[in-house]
């Protein structure tokens, strides 16, 4: 890569220090930020000066002069510096880091004029994070690379190297939005030729994604396949599974960028697992976003379907119960072990509760084996791997206090996964590690003082000697005091002078003028005193600096030595990881079912859809949280054979009534229940769905240059070509974003697709009330409506699905409810009771279709001008002709009209 142009300088006009950093920054390239290391601060220069000072907030400054020209400088500590990171990642940035790599000291030995040598030791990207401060401990950090081959076959690859997490999928090009929605990478590799390419990158949905392209050569399907079999080992990948071109080449371009970012150190990653996109339900990217799984549609997690239902105690629980939700399964066989195993922790109460307690004192223990395997760990995660194999064991212990609990088939699994009691290799590693570490480890392995006493022979000698000459120095302070007669003499330490002796100055001249024979040796003369020392201490202190640095040394080395073990061990750590998420993920349904008096449904290949007293969980909980009104549950029937229901059910009602609510509330029980776990409602029946479409509130998306009613009609047009009868559409007030005849047009024929050619599942709610005389002409169509009732001149809502079409819409009441003004409201009453008025006398004349105003467009009448006789002497005023006195004349004539 090329240093960018503000960094090339005239040959030898430069520092040392600045034709290094300008030959490091030449090598990273102008897009990354790079982080020199100098000394406390991470120090920028030039146009990243720039950069990152704007986007920090933080002083630019210059240092020097480069081509006459001064250099922006801006700077930030060391020790705050993920805090730093995190913001620039979080603004799309990517940063280099440079670290010093030798000791100054050795530098100097070449010369005074000699640099440090400094490397990139790591370049930060959105999607390569391992640092607990900079993820979230909730949620995943994927990074993906999309490859396409020669012969147009995709596939996507995708990694958490937090977490070791890496998989592969193909797939055809129409279902990379639905994989990419699902994933929500943080960051995409993909060839450049894909990138410059504007078509396929509209149809992805990349909001808030970092995209790197990278050359076409990486992906490259030969050196990709070499690079997986370097990486596990392996002579042949099949082992793996059967991996397609396509896999291979995004596996191998995504393996290439993590080393990259790494600065060569190998990422541990378990074995690559190969997904099929064809054993998960699709949604795509609007429905999922319309439907708020796992965010909502404004951005954040608090309001979503998983902020709502998540009762997991752990970290790994929580991704993994996101994954769940995100990638619903086409498995009966698989749903209903999954439901097994959460159905058994509703019906042991007292063993769910203790496991939740147990679980809540694991630590993020896949978090901490990529760690340190990727040199980035400390003590603190050892203890994490320490107790967290503890913690199952004491899991196991727990489950084994009651004989015959019947366990279902997963849930032995996953305590097969956690004993120790077969599994030699890890439960030394855990008690190596509750032998040779202290209660209280620091965070950096340099900082020491984390192996205890008894693990390792030379530490404990070494420490003894330390503290022995600890324990003599302490003593010599009363003899030196009585020998110098100076009785506030003090021995002290700093890192400079390592022991010394210091007499205030009062004492200086008694301490300097003792003579050639006195033991003390001058030192130092400070304001605040004068500093001594003696050959004696002079030798404990050589030999107490001696022994720290060796402890430190030999704890660093067994630090490594640990690392080294949990290296080996990460595939077995990770698999202990994942049975911890699995149990906690059970564990937290029943509880939530528990709660919140969710039900287990009954799921099978049949089509039929029946729900008994279904609630929307987020709905639910607002009104809880407001202390309003109770939810009201809602049943609902399908069938897509017709038998057990209609295939299609319009949904008519005022507006309020809960149209929305409902539509969106039976789409998230099919997710619920495809995720092999239970659904708010009192009973339920779900023949799966191979793909939920939804169409549900209407938004702008100008970024894409599309209107309210384009992105309607495109998402529309995706459900009707893609919907088959294994499908579950809802859509909500089809076609109106258009004019009326043409809205109702849209909406009459998207019904009649769907219920005749589609023949899914579907529910579909509208305003336009002449569509309700359809279902008839429909073989398995009906009406649903939502009520609402007018008490007291008030508009009261009901919230309940009643078979049959709704009388009128309350549009007007509505809106006097939302506060428009009286008189707005009063008029579109009048005009209201005249449209229907002239509805009624043409659907008279022409018959029953002739009453839609699809078939009979009589253009609306003008609404009269002015009726009463206030309202025509208003009309023939001229405001500017009248002075102050004639128009309160004039209030005085029209009040009088009026009474
Ligand atoms: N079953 C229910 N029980 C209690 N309250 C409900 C129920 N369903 C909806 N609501 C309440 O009614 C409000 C409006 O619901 P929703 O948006 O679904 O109405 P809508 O009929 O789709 O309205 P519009 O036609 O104006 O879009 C919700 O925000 C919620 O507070």
């Amino acid at each position: 890569m090329k240093a960018s142009q503000d960094t090339k300088a005239p040959a030898g006009k430069v520092t040392p220090m600045m034709a290094q950093f300008l030959s490091i920054k030449a090598e990273v390239g102008p897009e990354a930020l790079l982080f020199y290391r100098m000394g406390d601060f991470y120090e920028l220069f030039f146009d990243d000066a720039v950069r990152a000072a704007a986007a920090l907030d933080i002083a630019l400054t210059k240092r020097g002069k480069h081509a006459g020209a001064d250099i922006p400088m801006c700077g930030v500590p060391v020790h705050a510096s993920e805090v730093y990171l995190q913001r620039l990642i979080k603004k799309g940035f990517r940063v280099a880091v440079c670290e010093q790599t030798e000791d100054p000291k050795e530098a100097k030995k070449r010369g005074s004029k000699s640099v440090v040598r400094r490397e990139v030791v790591r370049l930060v990207t959105p999607g390569t994070l391992s640092e607990d401060n900079l993820l979230d401990a909730r949620g995943r950090n994927i990074i993906t690379a999309l490859s396409k081959t020669l012969a147009g076959d995709f596939a996507l690859a995708w990694a958490d190297i937090s977490d070791g997490l890496f998989c592969t999928a193909e797939m055809n090009e129409a279902r990379l939005a639905t994989e990419i929605a699902a994933l929500r990478p943080r960051e995409i590799l993909l060839s450049e030729a894909l990138y410059q390419d504007p078509n396929f990158m509209a149809k992805l949905p990349l909001e808030g994604i970092s995209l790197t392209p990278l050359a076409g050569t990486k992906f490259e399907p030969r050196a990709a396949e070499r690079r997986l079999k370097t990486q596990f080992s392996v002579g042949s990948l099949d082992g793996f599974g059967a991996f397609s071109k396509a896999e291979i080449s995004a596996a191998g371009a995504l393996l290439d960028y993590l080393e990259l970012t790494q600065a060569g150190n190998p990422v541990q990653l378990s074995a690559p697992f190969r997904r099929t996109t064809s054993g998960f339900m699709a949604i795509d990217p609007a429905t999922r976003a319309s439907l708020e799984i796992d965010r909502t549609q404004k951005g954040p997690r608090k309001g979503s379907l998983l902020s709502v239902i998540d009762r997991t105690k752990t970290g790994a629980g929580a991704r993994e119960f996101s994954d769940r939700l995100a990638r619903p399964l086409l498995d009966v066989k698989e749903i209903l072990h999954r439901q097994q195993a959460a159905s058994f922790f509703v019906e042991q109460p007292l063993l769910r509760s203790n496991v939740r307690s147990i679980l809540s004192q694991s630590g993020d223990l896949a978090r901490a084996t990529s760690r340190l395997s990727l040199g980035r760990g400390g003590p603190r995660d050892l203890v994490i791997i320490r107790d967290t194999l503890g913690v199952g064991e004491n899991l196991c212990a727990e489950f084994s206090k009651t004989p015959n609990l019947g366990l279902p088939n997963n849930l032995s699994y996953v305590l097969d996964r956690l004993t120790l009691s077969d599994k030699e290799t890890l439960s030394v590693l855990r008690r190596d590690l509750t032998k040779a570490l202290t209660p209280d480890v620091p965070m950096q392995a340099r900082d020491g003082g984390y192996i205890a006493s008894g693990w390792h022979p030379s530490i404990d000698e070494l420490k003894a000697l330390r503290d022995d000459s600890r324990r003599i120095v302490a003593g010599l302070q009363a003899d030196y005091a009585q020998t110098a007669n100076v009785p506030t003499l003090k021995i002290k330490h700093n890192n400079v002078l390592g022991y010394f002796i210091e007499v205030s100055p009062k004492y200086a001249d008694v301490m300097l003028g003792k003579g050639p024979d006195s033991p003390f040796i001058h030192r130092q003369t400070l304001v605040s005193g004068v500093r001594f020392t003696t050959t004696e201490l002079a030798d404990l202190d050589a030999k107490i600096s001696g022994a720290a640095d060796k402890v430190t040394a030999l704890e660093l080395a067994e630090f490594e030595a640990f690392v080294q073990r949990v290296t080996n061990l990460s595939e077995a750590l990770r698999q202990s990881a994942q049975a911890l998420a699995v149990l906690d993920v059970q564990s937290a349904w029943a509880e939530w079912a528990e709660e919140t008096g969710a039900s287990c449904p009954k799921v099978d290949s049949s089509t039929c859809f029946h729900i008994e007293a279904g609630r929307h969980p987020v709905v639910r909980e607002a009104l809880q949280k407001a202390g309003g009104a109770d939810f009201t549950p809602n049943d609902c029937l399908l069938d897509a054979e017709g038998k057990a229901g209609n295939r299609l059910t319009l949904i008519t009602g005022p507006n309020m009534a809960g149209k929305s609510t409902f539509l969106r509330q039976n789409a998230l029980m099919f997710i619920l229940a495809q995720a092999g776990g239970f659904v708010p409602a009192a009973r339920a029946h779900i023949g799966i769905a191979d793909a939920l479409f939804s169409r549900v509130g209407a938004s702008d998306d100008l970024s894409k240059g599309r209107s309210t009613f384009m992105t309607e009609m495109i998402e529309t047009a995706a459900i009707l070509n893609q919907a088959t009868p294994r499908s579950f559409v809802i859509l909500d007030e089809i076609g109106r974003g258009t004019s009326t005849f043409d809205g109702l047009s849209i909406a009459w024929a998207t019904v009649e697709h769907l219920h005749g050619v589609n023949k899914s599942r579907a529910l579909f709610a509208t305003h336009y009330h002449e569509l309700t005389d359809l279902v008839d002409e429909l073989e398995s169509a009906g009406n649903a409506s939502l009520r609402a009732k007018e008490w007291n001149g008030d508009l009261v809502f009901l919230h309940d699905v009643q078979p049959g079409a709704a009388d009128k819409s309350y549009g007007v009441q509505v809106a006097r409810l939302a506060g428009l003004p009286r008189a707005a409201t009063d008029r579109a009453q009048a005009v209201l009771l005249r449209l229907e008025a002239d509805a009624d006398s043409a659907a008279g004349e022409n018959g029953l279709l002739g009453g839609l105003p699809l078939f009979s467009a009589a253009p609306p009448q003008p609404t009269p001008a002015a009726s009463s006789a206030v309202e025509k002497a208003l009309l023939n005023i001229d405001i500017n002709d009248l002075s102050p006195r004639q128009a309160l004349d004039l209030l005085y004539d029209l009040k009088a009209k009026v009474n």
